[in-house]
Order: structure tokens, then C-alpha cells, then sequence
């Protein structure tokens, strides 16, 4: 689909740093036809288009007042498939979640009109929540699986999309019936993204073993050499809770640890995607550092699992690289904003028992849910921050002024303006009281992907 040039006006902020942001008030970005960045200028005057070759024509797009451009978050681990239970987990712990809530939906996924229904619904979510990228797990069917990546592809969002592997531990109505049968069909779905999106441009094919419980020997084994064939990335759980973590002694008792499991069958790699990592022993997270594997941190997921606070300050001290991810529907939320909400919540709990080291800023928290997810997901160098060369993955972000009026207008959000705040004071109350009334258009490699009744480009 042809683009026009765009050039993006008004304020613009991404992160610099784990602890930083780049905040500029008068900037201007122009996309080109190919979606990227061509150029980005920090001192716009007056809203006055200074003269650049080439882009007299180029379309306009202006932040309102107290709006700004922000990068697309990436949501690095959710299951699509789960969509219809986000909410629904009473008071169950991972194990009998699973079995009780779990997989019974993810069976539904057999009829594939009922798959169209929940895989356009989330997209659609995710888009207007301002994720730009997301990894997904899927179900084991492969009919249902490539329909999700192709409405990934027809709606615009970059996708990272898993045909999920289970041959064991799991229901007979749903399984994968042996070890060639799940190498089989997750080939299958890896041709199909092939066939839709030959060069991986937006989605990409992700290899799902579900966690190790859930997977014989031999299936991971075999998993672990397609990882190493292809050279696609990887996702799986690891130690989300502490009777998983006993099940994965027992299932493997030759084992030194559930790291130890995934390392040995050759899914441990700069390419893998580990969920959770809430009980990792220190020996543990070195072996994954030394691997270059990266940690998906699902914080609303892990309260409402009860599975545990993940030590993420530690993991970042000790050099692991680290995203977020909604874990819906472990997770109750498919917005980014109240995960990275929920990640600097779940660190004030770590601090009241460990000290205040562990907490976590608003600025790392938006660095986890943008720049740190670019590098889990392996796009660092393409998404999750406004450089030239990199695709115009963003979001603009519109928080209205309280104005003169005592009367609400409920439909423009929460996010209370009154006029006097600094930028880190906007971001902050965008952060604990925005939602996706704020995320007034999205934008994927410089397509429209959402965008609000209110959003006039
Ligand atoms: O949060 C989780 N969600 C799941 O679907 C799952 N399967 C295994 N382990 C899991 N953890
Ligand atoms: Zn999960």
C-alpha cells in the first residue's frame, strides 16, 4: 500500500535511556513512503514548515495541545487466544488456571468462525491501546493460527505469532497427538506466514513450545533444532510458579534446573523469550544471561496468578535484558499503559520488602514497554524509538486541558490537565490515569492502524 510522505508536528518523547527521557517540545518528524524515518528536527518554530527538499507536499500531522508523539509500545508476550477470559481467573493459581479456565477456551479455536471473531477483536484491542508489536501465542490449531497472522497483516500490526506445542500433561480433546505431528503443523503455520510475508516484514513466524510441563523430551528436542534450522525466535514460560517449578523436577529429574531444560533441548538462545521468570535461582539468571536470552516481565499476570514478584531490578543490575507483556489472559489487561503501570506497582511491593532500590520509575517502566521490548523481541534496530532509519511504529498520545468548564467530558479520558505541569508531571499522569482515550492514532511502519473519532490528520 503506497504511503505519502508525512511529516509529524508537535511534541515528541521517547526514551534515551533506561532512566531517561528525550522530551522535545517543538519537534518534527518526517516519515517517508516507506514508512521510516527520514529526518527528525528538535526546533520547530511557530509551526512553521522549514524548508526540506523533497517534502513540500508531504501531509501534515499536528499534535493538539498538550499531545505527543510516543513510540508504539511492544507487548512481548500474550495469548491471543485467551482474549475472551481477560478478568476471568476467580481465584485460581497457574496449574489449576490451566486446566479450569485455560484449555477449555483455547479448544474453541477448532471453529475457526468463532477464531475470526476473538483474533479481530484482540487485534483490534491491542491497536487501540497503542501496541504496535506484539508476540502471540496462539493454539495448537493450525487452520486458526494462520488466521490470526493474517489478520495481523490485513489490520497492520507487527506480530510475532506462535502455533503453541503441548504433547503432554494436558487434555485429550487438547493436545498435539506426538512429537512429528506438532513439528508438522508448527511448520505448517511457518509456511503459511511464509507464503503471506515472505520477507518477515510485519509478521514473523514464532517458534511456542507452551512451557516444559507441557512438552516431552522429545518434542522440545526437536523444537530446539527447528529454533537452530530456521533461525526463528522462540517464547515459552519459565518459572512463573513455585508447584510448575516442582512438576519441572519431576518431569526432569536429570535436570540441575527449568533453565537447565530449555538450555539443553537448544531453546535457550539470544533469540528466546522467556515469560515470567518470577523463582530463577542467581545461577539460573546467569546461565540465561550468558545465553542472551530475554525475559518477558508480566506483572498483572503474575498478582493475579498469585505466582510471585519477579526481582525485575535485579535482572536489570545483572545486565538481562527485559520487556513487558500482558499475559492475557493470566493477565487481566490488554493495555500496556496499565501493564507498565502495573510493573512500577509490583516493584513498590518487591521495595517494601527488599528497600527502595527496587523500585521501579515511570520513565523505566515506559523504557521496559518500548525500548527494552524492541530488544526482546530482537527489533531493536527497526522499532521503539524515533531515530532515522527506524520505522514509524508510534502512537499520539492527546491529554485535553480541564479548560474553563466545572462539566466533565467523560469520552476525553481521566487524565486531568490544568496547565501548569512539566512534561515529566504530563507523562506521569498519562501513565497512572491514561487509557486508550489518550491513544488518539497509531500508526505501524507509517500506516494509520487506529485512530479515534476525535483524530483529524
Ligand atoms: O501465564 C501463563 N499462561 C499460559 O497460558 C501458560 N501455559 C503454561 N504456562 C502458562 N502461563
Ligand atoms: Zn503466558
Amino acid at each position: 500500500m503506497a504511503l505519502n510522505k508525512t511529516v509529524y508536528i508537535g511534541p515528541f518523547i521517547h526514551c534515551e535511556s533506561l532512566n531517561q527521557l528525550d522530551i522535545c517540545t517543538n519537534g518534527m518528524i518526517g516519515v517517508g513512503e516507506d514508512g521510516k524515518i527520514a529526518f527528525v528536527s528538535r526546533d520547530m518554530k511557530g509551526r512553521q514548515l522549514p524548508a526540506q527538499e523533497g517534502w513540500e507536499h508531504a501531509k501534515m500531522v499536528y499534535t493538539r495541545q498538550y499531545g505527543f508523539f510516543f513510540p508504539g509500545f511492544i507487548d512481548t508476550h500474550i495469548h491471543a487466544s485467551q482474549y475472551p477470559n481477560a478478568g476471568v481467573f476467580g481465584k485460581s493459581t497457574l496449574l489449576d488456571w490451566l486446566n479450569t479456565y485455560t484449555f477449555p477456551l483455547e479448544s474453541w479455536f477448532s471453529d475457526l468462525d468463532r477464531a475470526a471473531r476473538i483474533y479481530n477483536r484482540v487485534v483490534a484491542r491491542t491497536l487501540s491501546h497503542g501496541t504496535t508489536t506484539a508476540a502471540y501465542y496462539a493454539t495448537v490449531h493450525v487452520p486458526a493460527t494462520n488466521l490470526l497472522a493474517d489478520i495481523c497483516k490485513s489490520r497492520g500490526q507487527r506480530a510475532f505469532v506462535g502455533r503453541v506445542c503441548m504433547d503432554r500433561l494436558s487434555p485429550d480433546y487438547y493436545q498435539d497427538e506426538s512429537v512429528e505431528s506438532a513439528i508438522y503443523d508448527t511448520q505448517a503455520c511457518i509456511d503459511h506466514i511464509k507464503h503471506i510475508d515472505p520477507q518477515f516484514d510485519l509478521v514473523t513466524p514464532i517458534i511456542t513450545p507452551r512451557f516444559a510441563p507441557s512438552c516431552t523430551d522429545e518434542t522440545l528436542a526437536a523444537l530446539g533444532k527447528l529454533h537452530r534450522d530456521t533461525g526463528l525466535p522462540c517464547q515459552t514460560h519459565i518459572s512463573e510458579n513455585k508447584k510448575e517449578i516442582e512438576l519441572v523436577k519431576e518431569l526432569f529429574p536429570n535436570h540441575d534446573s527449568y533453565t537447565h531444560v530449555y538450555d539443553q533441548a537448544g531453546l535457550l538462545t539470544p533469540k528466546t523469550i522467556l515469560a515470567h521468570a518470577i523463582h530463577l535461582s542467581s545461577e539460573e539468571r546467569s546461565l540465561i544471561k550468558t545465553r542472551q536470552a530475554k525475559i518477558s516481565h508480566c506483572p498483572a499476570s503474575n498478582t493475579a496468578l498469585t505466582s510471585g514478584r519477579a526481582a525485575v531490578r535485579t535482572m536489570l543490575d545483572e545486565g538481562l535484558t527485559v520487556g513487558l507483556g500482558t499475559d492475557v489472559s493470566g493477565g487481566y489487561t490488554s493495555s500496556m499503559l496499565t501493564e507498565a503501570r502495573e510493573a512500577i506497582f509490583v516493584s513498590r511491593h518487591v521495595a517494601m520488602e527488599s528497600g527502595d532500590e527496587a523500585k521501579l520509575s515511570v520513565e523505566e517502566a515506559l523504557y521496559l514497554a518500548t525500548r527494552g521490548g524492541a530488544q526482546v523481541v530482537g527489533l531493536e534496530d527497526r522499532i521503539g524509538g524515533f531515530e532515522v532509519g527506524k520505522d514509524w511504529d508510534a502512537q499520539l498520545i492527546g491529554l485535553d486541558g480541564v479548560g474553563d468548564t466545572v462539566g466533565l467530558d467523560q469520552r476525553a479520558g481521566l487524565v486531568e490537565i490544568f496547565g501548569e505541569e512539566t512534561w515529566d508531571e504530563k507523562v506521569a499522569k498519562w501513565v497512572y490515569t491514561g487509557d486508550d482515550r489518550n491513544t488518539m492514532a497509531v500508526w505501524v511502519k507509517g500506516r494509520l492502524v487506529h485512530s479515534r473519532e476525535s483524530f483529524k490528520p
